[in-house]
């Protein structure tokens, strides 16, 4: 397996232009599907999901290209086919393949998802939704299959605040029958960004980025052209990541409301954070404080953004504590950190972190995409040699993220398998 080798202790300096936003293009590709007419997506960015995602169009049948930065999406020619597992569970977000495939056929036979192994992630939301908008649902052996003669809409109130089960509704219910009343929804931006695309399709979906959406179903969906927003979670990542080296980075291409929880975070910590237009400037400072720092639904500070600032906040002196409110046991980052020498203790689901003592590099494994990126941060602040195995998870979200940090100033590389050299 590829690894990376960081030697650690330089300061991040510089600008870095983020990319278009991962759970926004997982959601976007399967949503595309819905149109009678080619979707083009463009700001896609290169990473192991948006490629699976690719393959699996393929797979199904659809008219796909994908150029550079962009992909065109005819889903025309496809059939409501079988997918038990395989490349739908490489990632979390085939789970979307139920609301489109529904959406579309008034029928779906997808297999249960993979992604991030984060503790348990149940899927009665997106079941319980389906259901309530006329649909039968069977789970045989892992694949679910879901069926309706005509899709009805329904008044649905999520339990949870759930991102998947929010865009899977809008997917199932922008072609149904009658008005569709999502209460308690998810308001993330990439709810936002899915239901832009969809009313710019034909769709009639209001409210979304509130907490009660409303779909009125259409009889028919068509092509458009989409730009998809940047990533927040990438964007945080570089900031938490300039705030650890003690650098100056300039994030390009952001939107700064999206990231209000994490700049009055950092803030907090002692980071100098500015904003300017679709840009903001992190400039590190020698200490920091110790905070709390609790995971919420967006606006609320993203679990994504969980384990990075957990790697940063081992630099703030004093004790911190991290909640993860969203996943209680994303806990798998606290070992590896713990290899680099790192104080923190896991009492719930709290990480107690015993901050200010010196990291020293080490070999750590990324269990999940955000450890690796804790452990990155860390092994970038950290003088010695780190080496982070587990990249696949990496690849999953982050694209260019050796070339990023080189062009930061950061001593990183990718040293390849003997086995990925021979397939180049
Ligand atoms: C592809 C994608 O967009 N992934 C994101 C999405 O994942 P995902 O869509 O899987 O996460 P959800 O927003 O659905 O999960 C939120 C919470 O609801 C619970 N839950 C969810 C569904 C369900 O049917 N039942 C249930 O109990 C989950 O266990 C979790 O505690 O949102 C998460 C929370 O922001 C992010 O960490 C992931 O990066
Ligand atoms: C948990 C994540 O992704 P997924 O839901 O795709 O596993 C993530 O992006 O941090």
């Amino acid at each position: 397996m590829d690894k990376l080798i960081i030697s650690g202790g330089r300061a991040l300096n510089g600008s870095v232009t983020v990319s278009g936003a991962k759970n926004s293009a997982v959601a976007l590709i399967p949503a595309a599907l819905l149109a009678d007419g080619p979707v083009v997506i463009e700001n896609l960015p290169r990473i192991q999901d948006v490629q699976i995602y690719f393959d699996l169009l393929r797979e199904m049948g659809a008219d796909v290209l994908f150029e550079d930065d962009w992909m065109e999406i005819d889903g025309r020619p496809l059939k409501p086919m079988y997918l038990p597992n395989g490349r739908v569970k490489k990632l979390r977000a085939s789970y979307y393949l139920w609301g489109a495939m529904l959406g579309k056929f008034g029928e779906a036979h997808v297999g249960l998802p993979g992604g991030c192994d984060l503790g348990p992630r149940p899927i009665d939301l997106h079941i319980k939704g389906f259901e309530a908008l006329g649909a039968t649902v069977e789970n045989q052996n892992g694949v679910l299959t879901i069926k309706a003669k005509q899709l009805k809409g329904a008044r649905i109130y999520l339990d949870l605040v759930s991102v998947g089960a929010t865009i899977n509704i809008m997917l199932a219910a922008a072609k149904a029958e009658g008005v569709t009343v999502i209460e308690n929804a998810a308001r993330e931006p990439e709810i936002v960004d899915v239901a832009t695309l969809l009313n710019n399709m034909g769709a009639n979906i209001k409210g979304a980025g509130t907490d009660k959406i409303r779909i009125e179903g259409v009889k028919r969906l068509s092509g458009c052209r989409h730009t998809i927003i940047p990533d927040r979670i990438e964007a945080g990542t570089y900031m938490i990541a300039a705030a650890a080296t003690r650098g100056t980075v300039t994030l390009e291409n952001v939107i700064p409301k999206h990231l209000e929880s994490v700049t009055a975070k950092l803030r907090e910590i002692g980071v100098n954070v500015e904003v300017d237009g679709d840009s903001i400037t992190v400039c590190g400072q020698e200490k920091y404080r110790a905070i709390d720092v609790k995971t919420n639904p967006y606006p609320g500070f993203p679990t994504d953004l969980q384990q990075p600032i957990t790697a940063l906040l081992t630099q703030a002196k004093g004790i911190s504590i991290v909640t993860d409110n969203i996943y209680g046991a994303r806990f798998r980052h606290v070992d590896e950190l713990r290899r680099m020498g790192a104080s923190i203790k896991v009492e719930g689901r709290s990480a107690l972190i015993e901050g200010g003592k010196q990291l020293m590099g080490a070999k750590v494994i990324a269990s999940d995409l955000r450890a690796g990126a804790a452990l990155v941060i860390s092994g970038l602040a950290t003088n010695g040699i780190t080496e982070v195995d587990g990249l696949e998870h990496i690849d999953r979200g982050y694209e260019n993220l050796v070339e990023k940090l080189q062009k930061l100033g950061a001593s990183i590389i990718r040293r390849k398998s003997p086995e990925s050299a021979r397939e180049r």
